[in-house]
Parts: structure tokens; sequence; C-alpha cells
């Protein structure tokens, strides 16, 4: 085809045009060959080259679908073992490529190595609405857009220095749950507290208060990002059928419904967030120590190129991602304390050391923390045996990528299962057991900075894509884990009659990974 257009421009430069034009004509199209010609070489080398290996009985449409259960991370897990190749495995979910990752080797070749080409993420038409463009952080495209505003979120919102800032809202936040539960324990007979619904209020108004500062209760508003919250991650977290079927009728249908109800669910955050935006600009600049996020935002904006949608999409992503993540870390550290006797006991006597030097505090503060490495310890333990997103974010490729002799094409969606390596038997010593102790070896092999040198214990990610709200995470959990461990013992329900048994662990998958039931727990004043 090339060749024939060659010798047919030739000729029409030749009857018509002067001998240079001709030359130069001549090589232009000698260039556009020999274009042609790599292109194909490479194809037909890329094809060659031998795709990461998948499991038998892939099925017309649906591809691998059928093969995973509904605990998605257990299946991958059982899957990778029997036909994945140093943690690599290649399904069809759909019309999906999708690459499972399932060991710190593969984890570092994604995640350092080539993290260039695998920091994209794969188009989602609810995110495209929800997240106006998608130009929030968490969905948009690796692109310069995302380097700016990232960098904009952890210099000024995430740092350190910002998180510390907040350190009385959180103590008054902490405070009230105590009084809620102090409540409970004192009541005859004792009375359960449903502590998830304490601990999901408690991250949710704190990161209310961070967004648009303590006016977060006002007319009910800090309920009402819950429920949206709720919706996004409805929304967004389970399996949606038009991302993995992109080509077929039914999608087409489904991609109208989801469309409408992410419209829907929009309004709703653009009128919330213009009343804000509103209310914040009538208010005037604040000092950085007391400004919250929606400041910092309207203040940076244009520094940073940013549009108002681009600030109203930044802020759904501190909903999104900050409150759930930390909820379901204290959830379940309670929960496996109460199935370990013995650490929460530890635990108990590192916090209570506080009152040993005669006075009773009222409330642990954050300034007490720096003196109790088994707390945070406890916190790094919890989210190994249940990081709250077992598959991080998807990641995308932008280019044909080598692994492992392997070719990854691209556009190929990557899937990091952080459930499965922090609980690799190959990487961990008993790895099914609850042992802060194994985070507080001094030369240990494990990253306890967790800035990722270690790419068996990954429950932020890694990379370029990691985390950017593990300060203020940790800072969110670590006080209230230690004043409910300072404040109170507790008991299961029904203990006293003998009939109660251990807290039910069973786990339901969605972006997030959730407990199916309640955490109720029985609290005696200490
Ligand atoms: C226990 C607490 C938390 C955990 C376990 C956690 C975990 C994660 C994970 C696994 C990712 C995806 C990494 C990847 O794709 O490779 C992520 C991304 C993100 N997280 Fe967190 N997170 C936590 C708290 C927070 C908080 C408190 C905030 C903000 C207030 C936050 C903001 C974000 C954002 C904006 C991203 C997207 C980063 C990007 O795509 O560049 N996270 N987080």
């Amino acid at each position: 085809m090339a060749l024939e257009a060659a010798h047919y421009y030739l000729q029409l430069a030749i009857t018509h045009g002067t001998s240079t034009q001709a030359i130069l004509l001549v090589v232009f199209l000698l260039l556009l060959i020999r274009l042609a010609w790599m292109r194909t070489s490479t194809q037909t080398k890329c094809r060659q080259q031998q795709l990461p290996p998948s499991p038998p009985g892939k099925l017309p449409i649906i591809g691998h679908l059928h093969l995973i259960g509904p605990q998605t991370h257990i299946s991958i897990r059982d899957l990778d073992a029997k036909y994945g190749r140093n943690g690599l495995m290649l399904l069809r979910v759909g019309a999906t490529p999708t690459l499972f990752v399932s060991s710190p080797s593969a984890a570092e070749a994604v995640l350092r190595t080539h993290d260039h080409i695998f920091a994209s993420r794969p188009p989602s038409m609810a995110a495209e609405i929800i997240r106006y463009g998608p130009t929030d952080i968490a969905f948009a495209p690796y692109s310069e857009y995302w380097r700016q505003a990232r960098k904009l979120l952890t210099t000024h919102m995430l740092s350190a220095k910002k998180v510390q800032t907040f350190s009385n809202g959180r103590l008054e936040e902490v405070r009230l749950v105590m009084d809620k539960i102090r409540e409970a324990a004192t009541t005859v007979p004792r009375k359960a507290v449903d502590l998830s619904e304490l601990l999901s209020g408690y991250t949710n108004d704190v990161v209310c208060r961070a967004v648009l500062g303590p006016s977060h209760r006002k007319e009910g508003r800090n309920r009402l990002f819950s429920e949206l919250t709720e919706i996004n991650v409805a929304l967004l977290g389970g399996f949606n059928f038009e991302d993995y079927f992109p080509r077929m009728a039914m999608a087409d249908v489904l991609l109208r419904l989801v469309s409408v109800k992410a419209k829907r669910l929009n309004k709703r955050w653009n009128d919330l967030f213009d009343e804000l935006i509103h209310e914040h600009i009538q208010s005037g600049e604040k000092d950085e120590n007391s400004a919250d996020f929606i400041d910092l935002l309207l203040t940076l904006k244009e520094e940073y190129g940013l549009t108002t949608d681009n600030v109203k999409a930044i802020l759904v992503d501190m909903f999104e991602a900050g409150i759930e993540t930390s909820y379901l870390t204290l959830e379940y550290g309670m929960a496996e304390l109460i199935n370990n006797r013995h650490v929460l006991k530890k635990l108990q006597n590192e916090v209570r050391m506080c009152t040993l030097e005669g006075k009773r505090l009222d409330m642990i503060r954050e300034e007490n923390l720096s003196s109790m490495p088994y707390l945070k310890a406890t916190i790094k333990e919890t989210l190994r045996l249940h990081p709250p997103a077992p598959f991080l974010l998807p990641h995308f490729s932008t280019a044909d990528c080598n692994i492992d002799g392997y070719l990854i094409p691209s556009e190929t969606r990557v899937l990091v299962n952080a459930w499965a390596l922090g609980r690799d038997p190959s990487s961990w010593e008993k790895p099914e057991d609850f042992m802060p102790e194994r985070f507080l070896q001094e030369a240990g092999a494990v990253d306890t900075q967790m800035k990722g040198k270690d790419l068996r214990f990954l429950p932020f990610g890694f990379g370029r894509r990691i985390c950017p709200g593990m300060n203020f995470g940790f800072a969110t959990m670590e006080v209230m884990l230690a004043n409910l461990m300072y404040h109170f013992d507790w008991d299961i329900p029904n203990m006293a009659e003998g009939t109660g048994t251990g807290v039910d662990m069973a786990e339901s998958f969605g972006l997030t990974l959730r407990r199916k039931q309640k955490l109720l727990l029985v609290p005696r004043i200490s």
C-alpha cells in the first residue's frame, strides 16, 4: 500500500513538479515506508511475545468472569496460586484484559520499575460524571493536570504540617464519641454500642471539619456528606458491567441508566459545593493555620491552573478516599483486638502508662502518642490483614511493557492484590495471626515507615499513585484508638451470660473490604 502510494506520488511529482520537489517527495515517502515497516515488525514481534499466563476455560463474551467468585480478592489469590507465574496472571474480564499482580516482585515491576507506564487509571463513565471529567486526583488519568492537582494536595492540604493544624478539631470529635460511649457504659444494665456507626460518623466528621471548617454540622451537612459519599461508593465500587463490556448493546442501556444516576448524584454534590464555596468567599481569607480545604483550594486554584469544577472534583476525593478507609481500619482493628485479648491487654497497658505519673488524663492527646509504638504497630498489623482497598485503585497501562519476558499490552487494566500480598506465607511468619509485634522488629525486613521499600505491605499502594492521605489517615486513627483503649474495657454482647463468642470477621467485597456484621460491643469504664 505504502509502496503503491510512493510510486503514484513520484509519477505525479515527475509529471507536474520540479525535480527538487520530486526528490523531497521521494525522501519523505521513503521515510514513511520505513516507519510503516518498523510498525509492522514491532507488531509482529509483540504478537510473538508471550502474554502472561491465564487460567483455562475462557468463554466467549464473558472471558474468565465465571471463574471469579464474590470474594474477588480470595478467588484471585487462589487462581494465581494455580495458574499465575511470579505473581502475574492475565484474565479477560468481559472484554477487558486485566492483569492481576500477586507477588512483591511483580508489584515492584508494576509500581516501581515501570511505574510511569502503569500510573494511569482506566476510563470509567461514572467517574467521568461524578468527578467532573474526571479531574479529581484518584481517578484522573496520568497527565500534567493530575501532577499539578496532586502537587497542590500534597504540598498544602495533606502535608504533615497541615494535618497537624487539625489536631484540636480531631480531639473534639473524639471527645464527642467518648461521651456517647460513656453514657452507654453507665446505663444499668450496660448497653452495647454500635461501634461501626460511631466510628464511621467520627471519620466522616473529621474529614467534613477539614474540608469546610467548624460549620460542618450546620443544617446536618455532615450527615448529608456521609449520605452522598455512601452513594458514590456504591456507584463506583461495585462491578460496573458497562466498563467491562463497553461494546455490548446491553452496556449501552446500562450506560444510560448509570449516567442518569450519576448525573443526579453529581447535581447534589454540585449544589452543596456551590453553597459552601459561596459562604467561604463571603467569609474572606483566613490565615494558613485556620484555613480549611475549601479555603486553600480557592486561594491556590489559579496558581495551579484549576477551575472551580476541578476544585469540586478534588473535594469529592477527600470524602470518598478519606472517610471509609480510616473507619474500616479502626473497626477491623477493634474487632481483631476483641478476638485477640492478649494484644488488647498489651495495648491498653501501653496507653495507660500515660497515667502512671499520678494524674488521670481527661483525654489522650496527639502529643501523648509519640510514646506508643505498639499502638502504631497495631494499626499497621490491621492494615496488613485488612487493607481497606484490597486491589488498591485500578491502574492502567499507557504503552506496551515487558515484565519477566511477558508482554503487557497497552490499555491493560492492572489490579494489585494488596490483600493477598499481606497474607502470603512466603513473606510473613504465621500470616493469619494478628501479631503487631512483627512491625516492631528493630532491623527487620519490613518497612515500618511504609515509605514502600518493601512491597509485601501495600495498604497505601506505592509509586506515583501512592496514597497522599497517609498522614491524615494515621492522625485520625491513632488518637481515636488510643482513647478507646484508655477510657474503656470492652466485652462482646452476652459475654456475662457466657453465650457470647468472638467477633465475626466475615467480609463483603467491593471497592473497599467491609465487615458483614455491625460491630456491637459493650463498654465498661476502666
Ligand atoms: C487508612 C487510611 C487510608 C488507606 C488505607 C488508603 C489507601 C489508599 C490506596 C490503596 C490508594 C490507591 C493507591 C494506588 O492506586 O496505587 C489511595 C489513593 C488515594 N488516597 Fe488514600 N487511603 C487512606 C486514607 C486517605 C485519606 C485520609 C485521604 C484524604 C483525606 C486519602 C486520599 C487519597 C487520594 C486523593 C488518592 C488518589 C491518589 C492518586 O491517584 O494519585 N486517602 N489511598
